[in-house]
């Protein structure tokens, strides 16, 4: 007999979803048991921390990781960073434990009542089996759910006494059965895009997290030398899908509208492609675009194309319209426009400006470095000193929620042992995933761990001057000792306040295969 634990283990082994990521309670024993020798558990000491962690495996690896949760308390402290799972498009499939099934009607002790609502709005689908005979199809169901486009979190919650039941006759079918995403542009959608780029005497591309997503970066600067097209990043960027160090490259767009309007009045055609119309952030309000300038979207995501308030949208796998495009469009010949350059920030004594920290980093860190970031306040520094060649370079937190960066790093770190990870946090974000230093420790997980520490909620500050917002309690950070911190997670850990020393500690870190944090101080201006 197969039990229903072992087909759906069976399952996991067909998808190629043999890392787990979990904290256990009493309610996961039945299925983690004889826990196959092929199979990887990756232990978090807070559910927060085990989301972000798996979140950044799924983003940088492509491939779903199981994620193991105790019911209700587990389950929802897991539920912190899942807005940046869903944002992320991250093909998280979550397995939730539940109590015995005819005792969850009692509300006993660990039951997680209305189990399947729980994790909702913040999953793309979400279910408790009605009976224990429809586990195994429900959790097929699920990885095939997070892995269409427009890809995202799913749950499952599963009583524990399921697991030791027979899986059925046809339990092969469930596990054997395959689902193809759909592939490619329509034709005439083709058509009608090039005709408006090849019409348009200033072109600009702004590109998305989707594209890197989608492994697309190559065919976006194809696309973007063949229209001699200046390229931007949509704001509020998760990840990087042009390199920063390409003269078409500009920068990121600013999270508001008469700032995106007004860079990109000079442009007749604006081509936006796997990203939203648009995330803005702060509240700037005016014309979306300047007249004469026409947005095309180019989006995976129904609810994105259905929601964007301006512009003619197109659903399409990204992929596959960037590489049509980039072999459809005319092929011009113009010199790159400028790139506006800012004055690079000045050290103060014991205190580094954040352009001298990432520009450190940019410097020592290995050429195809990936950088998981969560510095609110030192994002335009960041994109202004940090050389990113490759797809897959960078990680942020896709809906702004802190407690990604640190654990995700360790996630990424795990899905690419090949390429050294650089988390670059804030002081005030660290604390938010501070745990998972354990897991580097643990698992001599190699990320080099660096904290600008501003002793402030710099961000704050900025958006409290910005809304005039006068009499605000304390956002001071005073006194957070992170080598402390770190050597109390396992984690070697160093404090530096000159350029000449953070040098110095990040060529040792580089240099060296295990987790190193560094409490580089800066200063917020
Ligand atoms: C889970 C969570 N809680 C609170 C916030 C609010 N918040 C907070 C608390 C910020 C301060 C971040 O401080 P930091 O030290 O990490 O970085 P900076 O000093 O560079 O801003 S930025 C921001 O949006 C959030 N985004 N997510
Ligand atoms: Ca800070």
């Amino acid at each position: 007999m197969t039990t229903i634990r072992e087909a759906v283990f069976g399952l996991l082994r067909r998808h190629g979803m043999t890392t787990v990521f979990g904290n256990p309670g009493s309610n996961e024993l039945l299925f983690l048991k004889d826990f196959p020798s092929e199979f990887r558990y990756i232990l978090g000491l807070h559910e927060g921390a085990v989301m972000a962690m798996a979140d950044g495996y799924a983003q940088a690896s492509g491939q779903s990781p199981l994620v193991s949760l105790h019911s209700a308390a587990g389950t929802g402290s897991s539920m912190g960073v899942l807005p940046n799972t869903v944002y992320a498009k991250s093909p998280v499939v979550v397995l939730s434990g539940q109590q015995v099934r005819d005792t969850v009607g009692q509300d006993v002790m660990v039951s997680s009542q209305e189990a399947a609502l729980l994790p909702r709005p913040l999953s793309k689908w979400s279910t408790e089996p009605l009976g224990a005979g429809d586990v195994l199809r429900s959790l097929a169901q699920a990885i095939h759910i997070a892995n269409l486009a427009p890809k995202g979190p799913t749950h499952v919650s599963v009583p524990y006494d399921d697991w030791e039941r027979e899986a059925g006759e046809n339990a092969d079918f469930t596990v054997g059965r395959a689902v193809a995403d759909a592939t490619a542009l329509a034709d005439r959608h083709l058509d009608e895009i090039t005709a408006s780029l090849d019409a348009a005497s200033h072109p600009v591309l702004v590109l998305g997290p989707e594209v890197d997503a989608t492994h697309a970066n190559d065919d976006a600067v194809r696309l973007a030398e063949r229209l001699a097209a200046p390229v931007w990043v949509a704001p509020s960027p998760a990840r990087c899908p042009f390199p920063t160090t390409h003269p078409l490259f500009q920068g990121v767009l600013p999270a508001n509208v008469v700032g995106i309007a007004q860079l990109l009045s000079r442009h007749d055609a604006v081509l936006v492609v796997g990203a939203p119309v648009f995330r803005y952030h702060h509240q700037h309000p005016g014309r979306y675009l300047a007249d004469g300038s026409r947005l095309i979207h180019i989006s995976n995501d129904p609810s994105e194309v259905a929601r964007a308030p301006f512009g003619d949208a197109y659903l399409a796998p990204i992929d596959d319209a960037l590489a049509r495009l980039a072999g459809n469009v005319q092929a011009r010949d113009a010199s790159p426009p400028p790139r506006s350059e800012r004055a690079a920030g000045i050290d103060r004594a014991n205190r580094m400006h954040p352009d001298t920290v990432f520009r450190a980093i940019s410097d020592l860190a290995p050429e195809d470095a990936i950088h998981v970031v969560e510095s609110t306040s030192t994002a335009e520094s960041f994109w202004s000193n940090v050389a990113m060649r490759h797809q897959g370079s960078f990680y942020s937190a896709a809906a702004g929620g802190l407690g990604f960066g640190l654990p995700a790093a360790v996630g990424v770190q795990l899905a690419q042992p090949e390429r050294r990870v650089v988390a670059e946090i804030g002081d005030g974000s660290a604390n938010f995933g501070l745990v998972g230093l354990w897991t580097a420790a643990r698992y001599r997980i190699p990320v080099t761990f660096v904290v600008l520490r501003n002793d402030t909620y710099g961000a704050l500050v900025s958006f409290g001057r910005r809304l005039s917002a006068t009499g605000l309690p304390g956002f001071e950070l005073p006194d957070i000792d992170f080598v402390q911190l770190a050597n109390g997670y396992g984690v070697a850990a160093e404090s530096v306040c000159t350029e000449a020393r953070l040098r110095e500690s990040l060529t040792k870190a580089f240099a060296g295969d295990e987790p190193v944090l560094i409490e580089a101080h800066t200063y917020y201006e």
